[in-house]
């Protein structure tokens, strides 16, 4: 039996993090932030979608997208977010679903899904196990800051986009605590990999 495990979280909430993890043990992780960088390529349907709903100030003169442009967009209003979304996430979808079918067909058992939006998007039916990545509102706004030299209201404006992980907490099968260090995040992860069968 085919097994696909949905890995969530927020916003600098560690899924990279946990997400090498279970690519060290040997399994496929399919990550959906990279999916997003896929699909808006020069010449993707994505990418002249965007451009006529966003304009062309969101583009770099090389034709690339402005990530820094568009997210400046994006988590300051929520209807230009939710414009985004429907366009994007269609797209992501099958470009996950095409490498995850990739992988079966390689005759891999189980496949990860990296999600940041599994839960606001309510795809948890489509996952056998969910895992959410947790961290405390202090601790998340504190590691997003740094990572990424955001000021404090550019990182509130990213995670108010996002249902609040103490939401998520009741939603998911398995959380893993990610406040402590990396190891404890590790051997939280290992138990429930051993819990689900899947070491
Ligand atoms: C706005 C964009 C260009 C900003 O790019 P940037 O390189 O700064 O960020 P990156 O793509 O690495 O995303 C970082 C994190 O932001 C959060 N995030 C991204 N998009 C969204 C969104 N639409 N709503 C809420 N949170 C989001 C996620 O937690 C994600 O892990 C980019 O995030 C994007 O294209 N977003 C729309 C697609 C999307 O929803 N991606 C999320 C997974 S499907
Ligand atoms: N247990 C930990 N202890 C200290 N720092 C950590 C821990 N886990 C992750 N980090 C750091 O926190 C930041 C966010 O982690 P990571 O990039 O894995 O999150 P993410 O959920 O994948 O983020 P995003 O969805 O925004 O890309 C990174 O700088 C990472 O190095």
């Amino acid at each position: 039996m085919y097994k696909i495990i949905g890995l969530t979280g927020g916003i600098a909430s560690g899924k990279s993090t946990i997400s090498k993890m279970i690519e060290q043990l040997g399994f496929t992780v399919l990550d959906a932030d990279i999916a997003s960088r896929k699909v808006i390529e020069p010449g993707e349907e994505a990418y002249t979608k965007v451009k006529e709903a966003f304009g062309e100030h969101i583009f770099n003169e090389d034709g690339t997208l402005n990530r820094a442009e568009l997210g400046n967009v994006i988590f300051n209003n929520e209807e230009k977010r939710l414009l985004l979304n429907s366009i994007m996430h269609p797209a992501v979808r099958k470009w996950m679903n095409d490498r995850q079918e990739e992988a079966f067909k390689r005759g891999e058992k189980v496949v990860f899904q990296d999600i940041p939006l599994l839960f606001e998007g309510n795809m948890q039916k489509s996952f056998d196990h969910t895992i959410l990545v947790y961290v405390e509102a202090d601790v998340q706004l504190q590691r997003l800051m740094e990572r990424n030299n955001f000021s404090k209201e550019e990182a509130l404006a990213r995670i108010r986009s996002q249902m609040p992980l103490s939401e998520k907490l009741a939603l998911a099968d398995e959380v893993i605590n990610n406040n402590g260090t990396e190891e404890e995040s590790k051997q939280q992860l290992l138990n429930i990999l051993k819990k689900l069968e899947l070491l």
